[in-house]
């Protein structure tokens, strides 16, 4: 499906969802239409059956005719209304699918500017919203259309004047509505915006909720969801009673007309322009006008309902996202290590931040470990985000291999790449998943391997089910050690060229400690780690340091040319390292 550009209109966006289901919606439509033409037939055959009555004909036969037509009514109209609603729904499905991709493709940038839990709720509530749309609106407007025409037509043969009496009635109403409308639209994306806002709060307290706990935050966090929600509620019972008066001015013009008409009609009745067959008939019709009129208020309010959740998707599919493109092969057995290459990079994550990296140049060769240590906040982690390709600079270039990483497909620079975030996330699923998350192909063999370089074996023996065992959301059923090698471990099946390690700040027992250093120097012989080094234990052993400050790489070289070196290095290793010196 092509998404409409985000500034299209929401009913051009409907048709981008609806377009796919043309057939089966036009299927529904046309039962649809059967079901409003049996209904139509029907004053037709009663004022039949009144003239037999009054001719003393037999009425058996308008009786059978009528019964069938109502049966016909009847049945037709389930029909369509399933289809209708299996279109709608398909509408939905088409609209969550190209949301649900336009999400996951969002650029980093993009979703630092976001709230997760409102991107949640635009994905599962405001697409709900479409399937109204699709069957009371679309529809509405075709057949609530159609039929109020068609109706207008046998009026019209029926009795010209009073069609013209009929029509004006419902052409003021028509005024009426038109001002409710836009209401009803802006109550309707306030509602959304507040559910948007409850997601939003939602996710933020069940994303930390231990220390929501911790900080006994239960009621203010409870109270900023309650808020939006009511917020929510207060927006969503102003749209129903816009709606419930838009609604109410279409049926009290219907009654308007009606007495209109029979005022009118009883008139002409009198002056014999008409016959009193006639006279009934047309007050069938008005009746029979309600349900279209109806028909058409209600998918005009829930187009504006609609519209509204589609502004707020359409906000989604316009931020930047990156090309949808399959993964790209991860590297063969015994690929050669990556180099990397700074030169000048400056960058800031936004143009309103301040600068983070102000001329960052260094360059790691294939294979060894390079560790980069500096004060919290020298850019350290932002390295790690540039060379993933998270980020763009702004000056300067970042090379892979000897090429700028603006030229590499972003898929092939990622697959050729491991990486670690500093807060290890291990994701909801068994430990199996989590490990097979970046390399889906890989075998058991190398699974073995992997979870022995990092020590994992026992803690798999311990697990009631082993590798299948669920290690719950975030990983909360792991101990923090635990996560990180098993980051580390799903990072390591890939088999990168270059492994990327934003080494976790907390302390790890002596034994992990020791068995994480050996495991980062064992992959090091193979091939290119970057280590942003929070432990002297780790930057010891680096083939080179990168000294970091305020966004500028210091010093470059060993610990015993460092401690001499660079004063910088030698108060950081002398403080923060000091902890963890035997
Ligand atoms: N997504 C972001 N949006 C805006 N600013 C950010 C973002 N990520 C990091 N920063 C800012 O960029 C600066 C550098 O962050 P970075 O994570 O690179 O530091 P670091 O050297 O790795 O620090 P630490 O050792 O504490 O992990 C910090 O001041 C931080 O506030």
């Amino acid at each position: 499906m092509s998404t409409p550009p985000a500034s299209a209109p929401p009913w051009r966006v409907l048709l981008a969802y609806v377009r796919p289901h043309r057939k089966a919606l036009v299927a529904g439509a046309l039962l649809s239409l059967a079901t409003g033409a049996t209904g139509l037939a029907l004053p037709l055959v009663a004022q039949e059956l009144i003239g037999d009555l009054s001719a003393d004909r037999s009425i058996s036969g308008a009786l059978m005719l009528l019964s069938l037509l109502v049966v016909a009514n009847a049945g037709i109209g389930a029909l369509g209304g399933y289809v209708l609603q299996r279109t709608a729904e398909s509408v939905v499905l088409t609209a969550r699918h190209s949301l649900t991709s336009a999400l996951l493709r969002l650029r980093i940038s993009a979703v630092d500017a976001v709230e997760p839990g409102d991107l949640l709720a635009r994905a599962t509530s405001d697409t709900t919203l479409l399937r109204a749309m699709t069957t009371n609106s679309l529809i509405g407007f075709g057949t609530g259309g159609l039929t109020l025409v068609g109706t207008l037509l046998m009026m019209g043969l029926v009795d010209p004047v009073l069609l013209a009496v009929t029509v004006g009635v419902i052409a003021v109403a028509s005024l009426v509505i038109g001002g409710i409308v836009p209401l009803i639209n802006r109550a309707g994306k306030r509602a959304q915006e507040s559910v948007g806002r409850m997601g939003a709060a939602l996710e933020r307290a069940l994303g930390a909720l231990r220390t929501v706990k911790a900080s006994g935050a239960e009621r203010r966090e409870r109270d900023a969801v309650h808020r939006a929600a009511e917020e929510s509620w207060r927006e969503s019972v102003r749209a129903a009673k816009w709606q419930a008066l838009a609604g109410n001015t279409a049926g009290l013009s219907t009654q308007v007309a009606f007495i209109t008409v029979l005022a009118v009609g009883g008139a002409r009745v009198s002056t014999g322009a008409i016959d009193v067959g006639a006279l009934v008939a047309f007050l069938l019709y008005v009746f029979y006008l309600m349900s279209p009129i109806q028909q058409l208020v209600t998918a005009v309010a829930q187009y504006q309902l609609g519209s509204a959740a589609i502004s707020r998707i359409q906000e989604v599919q316009a931020l930047p996202g990156e090309p949808d493109r399959p993964p790209a092969p991860l590297p063969t057995p015994g690929a050669e290590p990556a180099a990397v290459t700074f030169e000048n990079v400056r960058f800031r994550y936004s143009p309103e931040l301040p600068y983070i990296h102000h001329g960052v140049t260094f360059a790691v060769p294939p294979r060894g470990m390079t560790a980069f240590v500096g004060p919290s906040g020298a850019g350290k982690t932002t390295v790690f985000s540039l060379i993933e390709r998270f980020y763009d600079p702004v000056e300067g270039r970042v090379l892979l291999d000897g090429l700028d990483i603006a030229e590499w497909d972003v898929a092939a620079l990622r697959a050729a790449i491991g990486y670690v975030e500093q807060d290890a996330p291990v994701l909801s699923g068994t430990l199996r998943d989590n490990l097979l998350f970046g390399a889906p192909d890989a075998d058991e063999a190398a699974v073995t391997a992997v979870l022995a370089t990092t020590r994992l074996e026992t803690l798999v023996t311990r697990l009631p089910e082993g590798l299948d065992t669920v290690v719950g959301h975030r990983g909360t059923k792991l101990s923090g050690g635990e996560r990180q090698r098993v980051a580390i471990a799903r990072a390591l099946l890939r088999r990168p060229r270059l492994l990327l390690l934003d080494e976790a700040t907390s302390q790890l027992d002596a034994v992990n400690e020791a068995a994480l250093r050996d495991t980062v120097a064992a992959v090091a012989r193979e091939t290119t780690v970057l280590v942003v080094a929070h432990r002297l234990s780790t930057v010891t052993t680096a083939d080179r340091i990168v000294v970091m400050d305020n966004g500028r790489v210091l010093a470059v070289g060993t610990h015993t040319e460092l401690v001499n070196g660079s004063p910088l290095y030698a108060e950081l290793a002398a403080t923060q390292f000091l902890a963890t010196v035997e």
